[in-house]
């Protein structure tokens, strides 16, 4: 493997005595998607702000294209593009005017028109910053971002509250950042995101990383089939359990939402037949019922727990 774009080894960082980020490693290459995700609060923008330079690691080192984003910002500035979870734009500027006033800083921009286009930022160019609706504003801070054609590309939660359309326009322009050779790493909370997307996932909780590989090695490395139940909610799960299991297999039965169930552990087609007659004794009609491997949200959703952070 070449030299890392990004290199992170036992990154600290602590908020009033409080270790928020402890001691984190984290290794993203050129020409790949690099997804962080995590629970709300788990370190993922802090650790994407040091990468930024934006703030100071009490612990570990932090290299992005092998340089220091703080003693070396000036240098890294023109190589990284970064956008930010809060936009961290100008807001008294037209949109316009504030992309192409991004676009001279640079020696060789992407097309401004181009680049307003595929990201849909014509219909709001005269609007100023301060007027764009949330998915507007995310819009021109992603153009901002990779204007000045970044080796490496920080974006901290690239389609949050956007519309389906403005997401499709992120993702292709994502896959053609990292077809060009940019290192691309994002945080989110969208699972289907990072499946879509990431060549590499990295799961982050109370500011370690709990799980890393990508999304084919996360989900194979559970359980791969899971049985998906609509039905009537508050179903008797104990009883339900005892009917499922067999000499081989004892699965475990989640009602993970009001009348919405997954059974997971040695799903075959004998736990099928138990379940669907288990349903017709107790006059149960399902309104759903797939089996299908296990997605990256169910994995996330058990290394992290169902607690609200
Ligand atoms: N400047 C600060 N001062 C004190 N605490 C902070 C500061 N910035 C962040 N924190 C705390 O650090 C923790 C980690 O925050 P961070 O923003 O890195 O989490 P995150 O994983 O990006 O969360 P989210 O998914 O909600 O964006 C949180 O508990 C947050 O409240």
């Amino acid at each position: 493997m070449p030299t890392p774009a990004v290199e992170i080894a036992g990154l600290v960082k602590r908020y009033d005595g409080r270790a928020v980020v402890d001691g984190l490693d984290l290794v993203a290459h050129q020409g790949r998607v690099t997804a962080v995700l995590g629970p709300n609060g788990a370190g993922k923008t802090t650790t994407i702000e040091c990468c930024e330079g934006l703030r100071r690691p009490d612990d570990g080192v932090v290299r992005v294209l092998g340089l220091d984003p703080l003693a070396d910002a000036h240098e890294l500035r023109p190589q990284v593009g970064v956008m930010l979870q809060d936009g961290g734009l100008p807001t008294g500027v037209r949109a316009a005017e504030m992309l192409e006033h991004v676009a001279r800083m640079y020696a060789d921009p992407r097309p401004v028109d181009e680049l307003s286009e595929r990201l849909g930022l014509g219909a709001f160019a005269r609007t100023t910053v301060r007027r764009l609706s949330g998915g507007q504003r995310q819009r021109l801070a992603l153009a901002a971002a990779v204007v000045g054609r970044p080796r490496v590309a920080f974006l901290d939660e690239p389609s949050a509250g956007m519309d389906p359309q403005s997401r499709h326009a992120v993702w292709d322009l994502v896959r053609e950042l990292r077809d060009e050779g940019v290192a691309v790493v994002l945080t989110t909370h969208l699972m289907d995101e990072a499946e879509d997307l990431a060549d590499h996932v990295v799961v982050v909780d109370h500011g370690v990383v709990i799980a890393e590989g990508s999304v084919r090695d996360l989900v194979a490395s559970a359980d791969d089939r899971t049985l998906r139940l609509d039905a009537t909610p508050g179903l008797d799960l104990a009883t339900l359990a005892v009917a499922l299991r067999t000499s081989g297999s004892a699965p475990e039965v989640n009602e993970i939402a009001p009348g919405s169930y997954t059974v997971v552990g040695g799903v075959d087609a004998r736990t099928v037949a138990a379940l669907t007659a288990w349903l017709a004794e107790r006059d149960v009609l399902a309104t759903r019922l797939t089996v299908g491997r296990r997605t990256l949200e169910d994995v996330f959703l058990d290394l992290t727990g169902r607690t609200l952070r």
